[in-house]
């Protein structure tokens, strides 16, 4: 099977061919132009592939709604041109396959789940601490979507003690993307992320944060696994004082052997590592072709 993937990202697009198996075969990606320009270059990528099906992971908010007029649309956002493009029947007017579309984090999620850190189990929840904060759901097999998608980047947390930003999201100011995004903590520091040591005590802040998202993750959701990307993450010191932080809050009540003496094979980055988006666009455009085949089936 040829699959098509499309990691639509708000400052770059990522397109790839890849298989049933995982395995991306080829790539391009450029930047995020208005959506006429950018579906140009997606169309003119795809045009001698030959792909069985697509799968889109997109930078939302998106409609997901398969009884909505508008699914399948970018819905409200303030990149230029793309509030209420319709993303999916732009691709469908070209392409006669089928389409797999979700959340960026959403397609994440199902991407570790079918190839990754959470390979074999049945939910996970993936995190990206990037630009912005974005969760992405997947339970007892399926992703989910709920009234709109989870959103969970815009949760309320606890202030840190020493901390004095005000946070810096439009909506809400100190929710945790506003204090935990890659922007927020330059915006506190004034430094790039990447450019902060290792010990400045920016990350003791930074985890503070993201230890509470997840916690409060793990006693609402249960997942099996949490998986953190996106490029603060790279930073690699944060995982241990995530982890530590987490157990502290939860201080003992949820007695899972994965929290309480497992924890790091339970909170990790991206198997997938920079192929966690592209594999998540890859992964579902094989459900895409699978629900259709399986429909299919049910019908002869
Ligand atoms: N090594 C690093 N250490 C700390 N912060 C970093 C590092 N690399 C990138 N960042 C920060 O991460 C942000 C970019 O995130 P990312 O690389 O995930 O891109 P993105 O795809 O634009 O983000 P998003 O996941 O919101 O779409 C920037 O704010 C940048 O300063
Ligand atoms: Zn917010």
């Amino acid at each position: 099977m040829r699959i098509g993937a499309i990691e639509a990202g708000g400052t770059k697009f990522v397109c790839g061919v890849g298989n049933e198996l995982g395995e991306i075969e080829d790539r391009v990606h450029f930047p995020t132009r208005r959506p006429e320009e950018t579906m140009e270059n997606v169309i003119a990528y795809f045009r001698d592939k030959r792909v069985d099906s697509i799968g889109i992971g997109s930078f939302g908010p998106i409609d997901l709604e398969h009884s909505s007029p508008t699914y399948g649309y970018v819905t409200t956002t303030p990149k230029p041109g793309w509030s209420g493009y319709n993303f999916v029947g732009t691709l469908k007017s070209v392409f006669d396959v089928p389409v797999g579309w979700d959340t960026d984090v959403n397609a994440a999620a199902l991407g570790e789940a079918t190839w990754g850190a959470a390979q074999g189990l049945d939910s996970c929840v993936y995190y990206t601490i990037g630009t912005g904060v974005g969760v992405g759901v997947y339970t007892e097999g399926n992703l989910v979507h709920g009234l709109v998608h989870p959103e969970g980047g815009h949760i309320l947390t606890r202030r840190h003690p020493n901390d004095d930003f005000a946070g810096n999201c439009p909506y809400h100011g100190d929710c945790l993307e506003g204090m935990a995004a890659g922007p927020a903590l330059e915006a506190r520091w004034k430094a790039k992320g990447d450019t902060l040591p290792e010990d400045h005590p920016a990350w003791e802040m930074e985890a503070f944060y993201i230890a509470q998202a997840i916690s409060n993750v793990i006693l609402t959701l249960s997942p099996k696994k949490v998986i953190l990307g996106g490029g603060v993450m790279k930073q690699a010191q944060l995982f241990p004082m995530i982890r530590a932080q987490v157990g502290s809050i939860l201080n003992g009540y949820v007695s899972a052997k994965s929290i309480v003496s497992d924890i790091e094979h339970y909170i990790v980055a991206p198997k997938l590592g920079d192929n966690a988006g592209l594999c998540g666009a890859l992964a579902l455009g094989v459900r895409a072709l699978d629900s259709r085949t399986n429909v299919r089936s049910s019908i002869q």
